[in-house]
């Protein structure tokens, strides 16, 4: 028997003790054969016999189990020190997130205006005809309003075509002055290399007592405000017309490729136009009975700045989501 005791011992593996095992206390085991073995003695040897095989029984037992629990044990560890992972390991590859371009540029548009103390206001997407059309002296039947521009849902409620409505909402609800941002989304029935049905703009409003608010305050801060989002270029404002300003004026930079010599992206003019603004028309005033009281307003597209600023063509891979145009501007 003594060498099943070295047998035990020396197994280096729970395979190996089960099979220790079977052949130890199977059917046809050791014990089995020496139980049988032990029919042939006489009586007396009998019982020493089958007390002396208990006992051998009940010890390789108890070794087994205890040899099986020790490299279970071992084989557990080994399992666990195989997969430990090294939190402390530095690893290179982790991707960071990055703003998309188009935001990255509203943040730089909203930090300008923020610093010069205008305060940022939102609203939403979904508005009513008066605050996005009949306020805004755009009255019944005006082009802009036709549903070849707007997307309308039923009872004349639609998708917000500019972000002027949250003015509107602030003048209705809150006494001048006002100095006021309007960031967002936006939503217009066109889709080409430079129009999507949605895209992003930011609009101002600055409303102070008559007399307070002039055109050369708004020449001021436009012209502050392109300079420190495209650097050093001319400005230029073209005298033009809008329903809810009067005078009106669309603003030009000198082209950011060619430098103002003139190129395709300028259509050789040598000059981008980047928005829009003007005086605030009275009868804006007068739809949210504002009295004694003179401002000036700007509206511009978000993607058109992106689409400057980082030189991209066409305004719909901002909205493909590709990963590889994306990647330029973590
Ligand atoms: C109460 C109120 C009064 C006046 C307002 O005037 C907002 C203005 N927007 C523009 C303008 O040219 N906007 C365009 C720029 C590019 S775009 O995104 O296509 C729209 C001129 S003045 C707004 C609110």
């Amino acid at each position: 028997m003594k060498h099943w005791y070295d047998l035990i011992t020396e197994a280096q593996s729970v395979e190996k003790i089960e099979e220790i095992r079977i052949s130890l206390f199977g059917k046809k085991g050791v014990l089995a054969a020496e139980f049988a073995r032990m029919k042939e003695a006489s009586d007396e040897e009998k019982s020493k016999i089958a007390q002396e095989l208990n006992i051998h029984k009940t010890t390789l037992m108890n070794e087994l189990v205890q040899r099986k629990i020790t490299l279970q044990t071992q084989e557990l560890q080994e399992h666990m020190k195989s997969e430990a992972i090294d939190v402390t390991m530095f690893s290179s590859s982790s991707e960071s997130g990055a703003l998309h371009p188009v935001m990255q540029t509203m943040d730089r548009i909203v930090e300008y205006f923020s610093s010069m103390n205008f305060t940022v206001k939102t609203g939403t997407m979904v508005e009513d005809d008066f605050n996005n059309f009949e306020a805004l002296n755009l009255p019944k039947y005006h082009p802009a309003r036709d549903m070849q521009d707007t997307f309308y849902f039923k009872d004349e409620m639609l998708l917000r075509t500019h972000t002027s409505p949250v003015q509107i909402r602030t003048m209705m609800s809150s006494k001048p002055p006002i100095r006021m941002i309007a960031p967002g989304a936006v939503f217009r029935r066109d889709y080409d290399i430079t129009h999507t049905p949605m895209f992003h703009q930011v609009e101002g409003l600055l409303v102070d007592k008559e007399g307070a608010v002039s055109f050369a305050n708004l020449k001021f801060i436009l012209e502050d405000f392109l300079k420190y989002m495209f650097g050093d270029v001319e400005v230029r404002f073209r005298p033009s017309f809008f329903p809810f300003t009067e005078p009106s004026a669309e603003v030009d930079i000198s082209c950011v490729f060619c430098k103002g010599s003139g190129c395709r992206v300028c259509s050789k003019t040598g000059w981008l136009e980047v928005l829009g603004c003007g005086i605030v028309d009275p009868n804006v005033f007068e739809a949210v009975k504002y009295q004694n009281v003179s401002g000036y307003a700007f509206g511009l597209g978000v993607e058109r700045f992106a689409m400057l600023i980082h030189q991209i063509g066409d305004l719909r891979s901002l909205f493909e989501g590709d990963i590889k145009l994306l990647e330029q501007f973590r």
